[in-house]
């Protein structure tokens, strides 16, 4: 009974701009102002909201057929075998899950989960306030995102200050902070990586939360405990247990990747999915309304855990989640044998099978099978996001798609792309504890000071007039890294500076001391990872080159652009997005863009 009646209750209403799209047609069936908008996978419909601006609603299909939605018209059979509109039942039953849609198709602005009971009822979300102050504040955009609140789960491999080998763990790191300052609580789940070295100091103020909890996978029971700290308004939790102790990066350590971490972060994910039940923090857990967001496939079971695991259980009905890609190259692909390891049901192995292509296999008798964790999380996800607009489209493309185009391709109605942003205290020439000399972007005479500070400190001949070039990343493929530095001899013709910093494949990092000894007037390679050196090329370098061979967003970029220094960067995924190409014959003559 109570599952049939929550079931039927899954109503998403969305707010399109501008209103009405082309395709809208009034339906004379609906009745009460609704009108159908489009019937493919979501069903939308329009209605009025108290102030008489026209939203629409969309009904899932998947929840709602179990119940008797059969077909286009979404007509509900009752069981004296009467019809009524899907519309109405739904009105009469209550909202779950709100959205609030920018321009276009699939772009999400943001959730809400509506109680399921009262006035709250097929209302938008957007409009309810306290009785007596309906006028009290204009329904503009801005002061609806304001009202809209949600239990926000980020679920990641690495989250900066703790943890952190890149861009992933810098958004996690942020992000979370900027949406709980907007009013949403916010939880971030991630390992609590130890390795016996001062690192551990961050985790220091994370203490213990007391709910030990087990978890069934890998043919055995586990048991995980949670450590909590409360920072900027958000609820960090470190899931701790043994195969997060250890030495290396939270992927692997000098002989490569870790073998287990199949195991580590199934590990993860299942413990992401208990915290919000179990987790008492400031006193109360965060329950089942919650959206999850999951990073990359380190965290892509998620997803798959609430359809597969929870909810058919009635357990996480009302929550909803998204897959976050950052990086579409890492999928956690390991042997098909390996799925009864992941602690799903036996039949849910098609959520996370894959068969790779003929070309890819590597003998004759080789099938191709194996287990895909991102796959699986595009499946079972509700919204899947890239950190670019010009990646998410990338993404659908085969040379893009790194096998996944064609599934993308087919999930492109709830695809999109939302640009990172940055943290704008860490990374702020004006305060950064990093650099030598303050300077902002209306007075830059710091940044030459910056400059040279610099070129002093590699041993570089200082010189003001010299461009001084910078790379930071992880020495990988992605990064055109082999380009760069092939290219970097002839570069070095010039009469300028090259100074790059990075780790990662070993072949890179010695390429990179074999030209420090060929060139050492002109260029430096800084092998390792220093987040405090990276603020000083950021700062005192004159160009930030990128020649990446893709991009999802790229931070280097944004960061370079903060503190004057010019981007020149490949023309791809958020690289293209965020960087606009200088021409200095617009404006008069005066010049026009960020970077090249
Ligand atoms: N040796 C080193 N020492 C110090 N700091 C170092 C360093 N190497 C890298 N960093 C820092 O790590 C971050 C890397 O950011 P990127 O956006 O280039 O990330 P990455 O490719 O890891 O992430 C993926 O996720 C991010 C976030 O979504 C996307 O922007 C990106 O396109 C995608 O590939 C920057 O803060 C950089 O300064």
């Amino acid at each position: 009974m109570h599952m049939a009646s929550t079931q039927t209750s899954r109503i998403i209403p969305c707010r399109h701009t501008p209103f009405p799209p082309a395709s809208a047609k009034e339906s004379p069936a609906n009745g009460k102002g609704w009108a159908v908008l489009r019937q493919v996978g979501f069903a939308s419909f329009y209605r009025h909201n108290r102030s008489g601006k026209r939203f629409s609603v969309c009904v899932r299909r998947s929840y709602a057929e179990p119940n008797g939605l059969d077909g286009p018209g979404f007509t509900k059979k009752s069981q004296d075998g009467s019809s009524s509109s899907a519309v109405e039942d739904y009105q009469k039953e209550g909202l779950v899950l709100g959205t609030q849609r920018h321009e276009g198709p699939a772009s999400l602005a943001g959730l809400h989960l509506i109680p399921q009971s009262g006035d709250a009822k097929v209302t938008d979300s957007y409009t309810k306030v306290p009785s007596g102050q309906e006028h009290a504040t204009p329904d503009t955009e801005e002061n609806i995102l304001a009202r809209i609140t949600f239990n926000i789960i980020f679920v990641a491999a690495e989250v900066a200050p703790y943890s952190k080998t890149g861009g992933l763990g810098d958004v996690c790191g942020s992000l979370p902070i900027a949406l709980a300052a907007r009013g949403h609580r916010v939880m971030v789940v991630s390992p609590r990586y130890l390795d016996g070295g001062p690192s551990d100091k961050r985790f220091a103020n994370a203490v213990e939360v007391g709910c030990p909890t087990k978890i069934y996978c890998f043919g055995g029971v586990q048991e995980v405990s949670f450590y909590h700290e409360y920072r900027g308004g958000v609820d960090w939790v470190f899931v701790d247990h043994p195969s997060y102790h250890r030495p290396g990066t939270p992927y692997g350590d000098v002989f490569g990747s870790f073998g287990d971490n199949q195991f580590r972060f199934t590990l993860l994910c299942h413990a992401a999915c208990e915290a919000p039940l179990v987790l008492p923090l400031g006193g109360f857990t965060y329950g089942e309304k919650c959206l999850f967001l999951a990073n990359d496939w380190h965290a892509g079971l998620v997803p798959v855990l609430l359809a597969a695991k929870y909810r058919p259980y009635g357990v996480y009905k009302d929550a909803r989640s998204i897959i976050v890609i950052h990086n579409l190259a890492h999928q956690g692909v390991e042997p098909a044998i390996t799925y009864n390891n992941l602690g799903l049901p036996p039949d849910w192995y098609g959520a996370v099978g894959w068969v790779f292509p003929t070309w890819a296999r590597t003998h004759a008798l080789d099938t191709g099978e194996a287990v895909n964790v991102l796959k699986g999380a595009i499946v079972t996800a509700d919204r899947i996001l890239t950190v670019s607009q010009g990646y998410s489209r990338e993404i659908t493309t085969p040379e893009g798609g790194y096998g996944l185009h064609e599934l993308l391709s087919s999930r492109k109605t709830v695809l999109n792309g939302i640009t990172n942003g940055i943290d704008v205290n860490d990374w702020d020439p004006s305060s950064d504890p990093h650099i030598s000399s303050h300077y902002s972007l209306i007075d830059l005479s710091g940044k030459v000071l910056c400059k040279i500070a610099l070129q002093k400190e590699l041993g570089l001949p200082v010189r003001s007039d010299c461009p001084l070039i910078g790379f930071i990343g992880r020495l990988d493929f992605q990064k055109g890294i082999d380009m760069l530095l092939s290219a970097t001899p002839e570069l070095l013709q010039d009469d300028v500076q090259l100074v790059m910093l990075g780790s990662g494949e070993r072949q890179y990092e010695d390429w990179m001391r074999h030209l420090e000894s060929l060139y050492p007037d002109k260029y430096r390679g800084w092998v390792g990872f220093n987040v405090p050196i990276s603020h000083r090329i950021t700062a005192g370098c004159d160009i930030l080159t990128m020649p990446s061979r893709f991009e999802p967003c790229g931070l280097n970029q944004l960061y370079a652009m903060r503190y004057g220094t010019v981007p020149v960067v490949h023309r791809t995924g958020g690289l293209r997005d965020t960087v606009e190409n200088y021409n200095p014959y617009a404006q008069e003559g005066t010049g026009e863009g960020t970077g090249h």
